[in-house]
């Protein structure tokens, strides 16, 4: 890499020649292709930036000016322009560069949190604490069309125009897409101003004139803006942003480097709120992914670049069980209805779709509203399926205790990604999932723990129509069937010894993991019975009452270990009345730099030798005669 080479930070760009800045993208391009070929990664997002990334990189100076990447997968120009291309060979990779800002790796990150539709927010913060320090620095927050369909990005839009002084300078990064084409009337208004035919000629002369130079400067641009606002408003009479009082700039190309530095300097010297509105492609000068109709390369596992083609086949996931059950759930039960937050493929609600057009909704990055819209749908005779995320739940978690659980409503959580997931960093990890819906009154949650299990409980869980209901399961490649010995009411018995002292409890994709620990303590003479409850929410009675006849329960989850199933199974056994000791294995209360998920599995313990060691080493201090610790 030539020139991308000699950037050591933002400064040098501002040094360059348009020869220069134009090699400079190509050279980014590339250089996006080939990490992420290699490595995976968020190809499209990012290929769609290279020049809005290059010009808010010129026109701003940060870190003084503060830039917030929202969701932060298409970041990865923005930290090869603040001096990491380097680095880009350990992208996603443990001890590597993130895959999203981290405040560890640079000056020039903010917000390391992956959850959509937060950077108005955080910028409509900094903009104030500017304002009240007495800084004139600039804040700019960059949000996809994707996730300005969040609730979040509206409270913070709502605020922002009232922000009289504050310097900030919202960019809309409008792709038309987030996995698919971004939907609702926002994303019908925003296409409308993208693809109106009457708008090109207008916007053609006013870019032809920018390149011919026969308009110079910044000024230059407050007449040609005249014109095209003039055209804008035949169009689009009532500017949705500028109804809400902010002053609006664009549509301007996104991928017009010098379009795009008019306008930011334009942002830039008013002095207040503005928004500026860039039309770019996701994928941009990579035509493969331009015509990936599914998601255009949104995510991409390591690929072979000359064909786009995936270079390891992952095995069949957990998302591909369900996305063929609920397909036959759905051929029965005409009430049921599957609902989307901007998701459909990677959640596994395709074939549904595909099958039944009208009874799939995708709401948009907007999971506040998928639930209690599921709550509506529920107390008005359907049974709703809400396909997230695990983590994206964490968002809804009022929506579910108060508008669902509390009314009682029959609607079905299916959460994906729950557990480690690793690459994607601390914030999408499905971690919390089992801790946080322990607290909720009525709700059932169920980990199945192969994929009959997914397919069975999932059959149980919309058959319940007087409460909400939840089944999670882990990414990536599901598990072959584990066989039961025996159902011990609503539980399966997996192994047993005879007059065994140890019980283990093992939840969902960690029950492998327990059985073969049992292996290996038995190799220790430890006596030992692993069951696996199915539903974690409520507990069985009956398997309560066989764990508080053992000298040692053991519980495995992946989930964290606080408020979690081994403590709410403890807490179950304490209520029954038993003082049994209980040993709980789960996910530490910390946040999780990103690494593969067996990584970071086998650094919390969470391997058949560790629980192994656990259970013979308790059992040992627990003979009877040893004083127990
Ligand atoms: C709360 C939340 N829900 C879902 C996601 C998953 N997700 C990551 S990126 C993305 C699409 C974002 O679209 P957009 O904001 O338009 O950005 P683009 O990728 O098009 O640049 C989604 C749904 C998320 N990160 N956060
Ligand atoms: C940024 C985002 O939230 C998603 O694109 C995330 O990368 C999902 O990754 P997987 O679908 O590979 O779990
Ligand atoms: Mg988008």
């Amino acid at each position: 890499m030539g020139v991308l080479d000699s950037i050591s930070g933002p400064a040098d760009l501002r040094r360059m020649s348009d020869e220069e800045l134009t090699q400079l993208a190509a050279e980014i391009r590339e250089l996006l292709i080939c990490s992420v070929a290699a490595n995976g990664g968020h190809l499209g997002p990012n290929l769609g930036v290279v020049e809005l990334g290059i010009a808010i990189h010129r026109i701003f100076d940060s870190p003084r000016d503060r830039i917030v990447w929202d969701t932060g997968h298409q970041a990865y120009v923005h930290k090869m322009l603040t001096g990491r291309a380097n680095d880009f060979g350990s992208l996603r990779k443990e001890g590597g560069l993130s895959g999203y800002p981290s405040r560890a790796e640079s000056e020039h990150d903010w917000v390391e949190n992956s959850h959509a539709s937060t950077s108005l927010s955080y910028a409509d913060g900094m903009a104030k604490a500017n304002q009240i320090l007495g800084r004139d620095d600039h804040v700019v927050a960059v949000i996809g069309d994707g996730a300005l369909t969040g609730g979040m990005a509206w409270e913070a839009l709502n605020n922002i125009a009232m922000g009289g002084d504050r310097r900030l300078v919202v960019i809309v990064n409008d792709n038309g897409r987030s996995y698919t084409p971004t939907v609702g009337g926002l994303a019908n208004r925003l296409t409308e101003i993208r693809t109106n035919p009457k708008y090109e000629p207008a916007l053609n002369a006013i870019k032809e004139r920018l390149q011919r130079g026969r308009f110079a400067g910044p000024a230059a641009y407050d007449a040609l803006h005249a014109i095209k606002k003039g055209v804008k408003d035949a169009l689009a009479p009532q500017g949705m942003f500028e109804d809400l009082g902010l002053k609006y700039i664009g549509p301007v190309d996104g991928h017009d480097r010098q379009a795009m530095e008019h306008a930011l300097t334009q942002a830039k010297r008013f002095g207040g709120p503005v928004l500026v509105h860039a039309l770019t492609t996701k994928g941009q000068g990579y035509d493969i992914a331009v015509a990936n109709e599914n998601d255009q390369m949104h995510q991409a596992n390591p690929f072979d670049r000359e064909t786009g083609e995936a270079t390891s086949v992952a095995p069949a996931g957990w998302t591909s069980v369900f996305r063929d059950e609920i397909v036959r759930i759905a051929d029965e039960r005409p009430d049921v209805v599957g609902i989307t937050a901007a998701m459909l493929y990677p959640v596994g609600l395709d074939a549904f779709a595909d099958k039944f057009p009208d009874r799939v909704f995708d709401v948009g990055i907007a999971e506040q509203h998928a639930v209690t819209s599921a709550a509506g749908m529920a107390l008005a005779g359907l049974h709703p399926v809400v396909a997230v995320y695990a983590t994206f739940l964490n968002r809804a978690f009022d929506q579910v205790l108060l508008d669902v659980a509390l009314h009682r409503c029959g609607v079905t959580f299916v959460l994906d990604r729950a557990g480690v997931t690793g690459d994607d960093g601390p914030s999408h990890n499905g971690m919390w999932d089992m801790s946080m819906l322990q607290l909720v009154p009525g709700l059932r949650l169920a980990a199945p723990r192969d994929g009959a299990q997914l397919r069975e409980l999932l059959r149980e869980a919309v058959a319940v129509d007087d409460a909400p209901t939840v089944v999670r399961f882990a990414k990536g490649a599901v598990p072959d069937d584990v066989p039961a010995l025996e159902r011990l009411g609503v539980a399966d018995v997996l192994s047993r010894d005879d007059d065994s002292d140890v019980f283990v409890l093992a939840a969902g994709s960690l029950v492998r993991v327990a059985l073969e620990a049992a292996d290996i303590a038995r190799q220790s003479g430890a006596r030992v019975t692993v069951v696996d409850p199915r539903w974690v929410k409520p507990f069985d009675p009956a398997v309560v009452e066989l764990a508080a006849r053992h000298q040692l329960v053991v519980t495995v989850e992946d989930n964290g270990r606080q408020g979690g199933v081994g403590a709410a199974f403890t807490q179950a056994l304490r209520d029954a009345g038993s003082d049994v000791l209980v040993s709980v294995h789960g996910v530490e209360q910390e946040f999780l730099d990103h690494a593969k998920r067996d990584v970071i599995l086998d650094r919390l313990g969470l391997t058949p030798q560790a629980i192994a060691d656990d259970i013979v080493a308790r059992s040992a201090r627990n003979k009877p005669g040893t004083a127990r610790r």
